[in-house]
This record gives structure tokens, C-alpha cells and sequence, in this order.
């Protein structure tokens, strides 16, 4: 029988580990699922508290991406599947001690419609004339795209200049990704955007000129949380296949196969398995891989960004107001040290009891790093201090709940493509590996799981096309 190890319980070693026991019907398998912490999901996280449902990780998916969902349909969710309120839709940028709306409209910093922005307070004059312009130099975009990758910032410069950078593209995308515009790879976190490029020159031009925009929420969830696709999953996996607080110190291949050595316990201590679906953080991933393949340890090697995450949920929301839409993001250099703000009663409005009010903050960046040490209360307090000097004063909160999530979130450099094609060469090198989670193809959730699923099934021999490419 087949013996195959998943190291990390997250969502992309969970999710491979329940394809796994679905296909066990057809051809029986053997599987041990290693996870370090006491519980399966990694960043993946719901406390339900005094009628809040509050996530401690990612709230939801981007609807556009359908393998979440299919997830979720086929754990018995169908009924748990919710948009985001669209209706509600708004995100705002933190400006001097004001929040300024992104104009409606907008996918990342590209704007359809150009009398949203002639109205806009964001931008000044002269970034307004830099978006007409930029329908204008349709022919020159075209001409100088490049043929290489460049950072997201050289790429909106060209289009739209400094300003829309500073405004907001630097802000949704530490908001959005944890990074830096300058740093990001385009290719790798705005692809469609370097089609667009390609092919119209203008961006805008080429926003506008595409099929009547979908009617979808940009966002779906389930009314429990995120949450219930891990509780879900866990219960579907064969109790056995699982090791909490099994943490693997080494992984070695041979002739036969692929030796997991475990810390903490003698009684199993050295396992032989066929093959290793290695679904840890990156950080550990790469750790385990340096004496295998040192060439893809280098090539894992990458920066990532921490974050803080801090909920607080509210029984009254008429004690006090917050303006319509889904949240807030915060510029570098505004003098907060807040990342972003979710408005969740207004995103998800059936994650508060009847009239109240909940809040996720985030600090990312340096501010994160340095709130690492610091106790719960402590970062409830400045993350509540930071939030009045914004939203006005801010009443006792019913439930506060805080999570450090320490470089959760490997951030796409510039060549990150090529970079990954030749570790994916490499590891086609060696039978039986498979790299998942998110430092690879993709860093939400509707990647993960589509990754996770189809590595399960090519190990299993059950769909050869499913093997790990772009
Ligand atoms: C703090 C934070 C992180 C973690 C950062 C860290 O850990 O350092 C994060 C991660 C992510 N956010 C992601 C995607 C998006 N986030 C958005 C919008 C927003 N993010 C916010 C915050 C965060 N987001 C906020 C306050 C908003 C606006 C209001 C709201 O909606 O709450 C929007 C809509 C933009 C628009 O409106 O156009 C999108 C498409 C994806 C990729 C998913 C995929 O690729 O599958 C990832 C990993």
C-alpha cells in the first residue's frame, strides 16, 4: 500500500490530506498528515464568540477563483455560501487623518470609469490628467512594454505615475498582499494586468473594452467562517492519519523512497514513506529541503510579511459610527501603524448578533514585527488606540481576540516565475516530492486548495496533468 506523509496542517496539507481520504475508496492508501501546532488549519481560524464570528485569518475568497467553493459544496456547505454586501462596497484610503474613498470602479489601481476619478478627493490634478492621458499613450504603453519582469511599481508608474503609487497603489498592496510596490513581481500578482498591457497598451482602454463586468460579489465566505472548511475537513480525514504537536525534523530520499525523521517522538521517530506532499511554511519548507536540494533552498529563499490580527466585536453599533463600506487601508508614512481595517458587519453583515458591530484591524510591516513579543492586552490596546485616532472614540468591546501570524505571507519578488519554474524543474528531479502552500503558485485560499487537491490526486496516479505546474 501507498504511504505517503503530508507535512503541515494548514489548508493546503489539510486539504491534500482530505482528497487523499476521498480517493482511499478507490485504491487504498496510507497516510500520516505532521503538524506542529495542537490544531489543524494553520493561519485558517474562526472563534465564535457572544454571536461573533470572528476570523483570525483570511475571511473569505476572491469569488472569481471557484475552487474555495467547490471545496466548500462538496463538504456540505452549500448552504453556508455567501457573497460579500456588495452593496456596501467601498474601501477607503487613511489621507492626513481622513478616510478618502477609492473611487467606485476600480480593479487595483486601474480605473474604468474616468468621471469616478475627475470627482475623486484622492488624487490632485494632475494625477486625474495622468489617467486621461494614459488612454491617450495607448500606442506608447504598448511599445514599451517590457519583455522582462519588473517590480508593480515600475509598472504603474508608466501608466498612471507616482502619485497613483503612493495614493493607492502601495496601499492595497501591502493592504492586499503584505508588500512592496517596488518589490512585487507584476507578472507574479498582476498578471492579467501585463495581458492587458500587452495587448491594448492602455489599461483603462483595455478595462473598458472587456465583457460587461461580472455580477458577482467580489467576495464569498461561509456564515460560520472560513473555519468550517478546516472543522469539515478534519472530520472527513481518518482520525489516525493525523499527528498534532509532531513536528518533522528532517526529510531524506533514497533509493526507496522518502525517510520523515520526527522531533518529539521515539516510538515512530523514522518513517518510510513514498512520497512527501511538503505543505509547511515556507521557512520551514526550505529548512527541510537544504540538504536534499540545495540549489531549491536557495531558490526558496524569500521575503515574507508578518502580521498582527485583532478583532473586536461590539454588542451596540449604534454607539458608534463608521463610514458605509468594507474597511479602510492605511499609506506607509501616515503616522499610523495600522496596515488596514475590515468593517466586518458591513463586508459580512451575518457576523454580529442582531446590532452589533465587528472589527478587524491588522498591523503588518515593522509594527507587526515589534507587536510579536508584545502580550494580548497590550496589542488589543494600541490596536484600539489606533482605531479612535481614526474612527472616532471607540466604546468597551465585548470580545477582543489577537493572533500573530509571524511571516505568514511569502511576498513575490521580481522574477518570482522564473525562479519557481526552475525549482519546479528541480523537483521533478526528485519522484515522490511536492511543494504546496503559499509560497508557490499563488497565496489565497482558492490556490491553495486547487494545488493541494490536484498534487493529491497525481499521487495517487489519478490525473497524470494534475502534476504541479503554473
Ligand atoms: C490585512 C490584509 C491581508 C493580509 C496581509 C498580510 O498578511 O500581511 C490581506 C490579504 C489578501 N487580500 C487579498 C485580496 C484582496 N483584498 C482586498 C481588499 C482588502 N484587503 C484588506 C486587508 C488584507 N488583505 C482590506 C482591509 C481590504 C479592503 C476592505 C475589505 O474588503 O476588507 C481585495 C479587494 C480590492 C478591491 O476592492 O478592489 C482583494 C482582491 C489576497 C489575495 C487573495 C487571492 O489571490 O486569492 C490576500 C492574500
Amino acid at each position: 500500500m501507498k504511504r505517503i506523509a503530508i507535512v503541515g496542517g494548514g489548508i493546503a496539507g489539510l486539504t491534500a490530506a482530505y482528497e487523499l481520504a476521498r480517493l482511499r475508496e478507490r485504491s487504498p492508501v496510507q497516510v500520516v498528515l505532521f503538524e506542529s501546532s495542537a490544531r489543524l488549519g494553520g493561519i485558517v481560524e474562526t472563534v465564535r464568540e457572544g454571536g461573533f464570528v470572528i476570523e483570525c485569518g483570511p475571511d473569505g475568497w476572491v469569488t472569481e477563483k471557484p475552487w474555495a467553493r467547490e471545496l466548500a459544496e462538496g463538504l456540505g456547505l452549500e448552504g453556508e455560501i455567501v457573497p460579500s454586501n456588495d452593496s456596501q462596497r467601498k474601501t477607503y484610503v487613511l489621507t492626513g487623518d481622513r478616510l478618502v474613498p477609492i473611487p467606485d470602479g476600480m480593479r487595483m489601481m486601474v480605473p474604468k470609469i474616468l468621471q469616478n476619478i475627475d470627482s475623486s478627493e484622492l488624487f490632485s490634478d494632475q494625477a486625474k490628467l495622468g489617467f486621461h492621458r494614459e488612454l491617450e499613450r495607448a500606442e506608447e504603453l504598448k511599445a514599451a512594454a517590457p519583455d522582462e519582469d519588473e517590480s508593480v511599481a515600475t509598472f504603474v508608474r508608466r501608466h498612471f505615475g507616482e502619485e497613483v503609487i503612493e495614493k493607492i497603489g502601495s496601499p492595497l498592496l501591502s493592504g492586499v498582499l503584505g508588500g512592496d510596490a517596488e518589490k512585487l513581481s507584476v507578472r507574479a500578482v498582476m498578471a492579467p494586468f501585463v495581458a492587458m498591457e500587452r495587448e491594448h497598451g492602455s489599461l483603462i482602454r483595455a478595462l473598458q473594452i472587456r465583457e460587461k463586468s461580472s455580477q458577482n460579489a467580489i467576495f464569498t465566505s461561509l456564515i460560520s467562517g472560513t473555519g468550517a472548511l478546516v472543522d469539515r475537513m478534519e472530520a472527513y480525514v481518518p482520525p489516525d492519519w493525523i499527528r498534532l504537536n509532531s513536528s518533522v525534523r528532517s526529510i531524506a530520499r533514497d533509493d526507496k523512497g522518502w525517510r520523515v525523521e520526527t522531533a518529539h517522538n521515539p516510538e515512530w521517530g523514522l518513517e518510510r514513506f513514498d512520497a512527501v506532499l511538503l505543505a509547511a511554511p515556507i521557512d520551514v519548507a526550505r529548512t527541510l529541503l537544504q540538504l536534499t536540494d540545495e540549489r531549491a533552498a536557495e531558490l526558496m529563499a524569500m521575503d515574507a510579511s508578518s502580521a498582527v490580527v485583532v478583532g473586536f466585536g461590539f454588542p451596540d453599533a449604534s454607539k458608534f459610527s463608521i463610514p458605509p463600506g468594507f474597511g479602510f487601508l492605511v499609506p506607509r508614512g501616515s503616522g499610523s501603524h495600522l496596515l488596514a481595517c475590515t468593517f466586518v458587519d458591513q463586508k459580512f453583515p451575518h457576523r454580529v448578533p442582531p446590532g452589533g458591530r465587528l472589527l478587524r484591524a491588522f498591523f503588518g510591516g515593522e509594527a507587526a514585527e515589534r507587536m510579536m513579543r508584545c502580550g494580548n492586552d497590550e496589542i488589543a490596546a494600541i490596536a484600539r488606540g489606533e482605531l479612535a485616532r481614526i474612527l472616532g472614540p471607540l466604546p468597551e468591546p465585548q470580545v477582543s481576540v489577537v493572533r500573530r501570524w509571524p511571516r505568514s505571507l511569502p511576498l513575490y519578488a521580481v522574477g518570482h516565475l522564473e525562479r519557481m519554474a526552475e525549482l519546479d524543474g528541480r523537483v521533478r528531479q526528485l519522484p515522490g516530492l511536492w511543494l504546496l502552500g503559499n509560497g508557490y503558485r499563488g497565496v489565497g485560499l482558492p490556490d491553495l486548495i486547487r494545488d493541494a487537491r490536484a498534487a493529491a490526486r497525481a499521487v495517487m496516479g489519478v490525473s497524470a496533468s494534475a502534476r504541479q505546474t503554473n
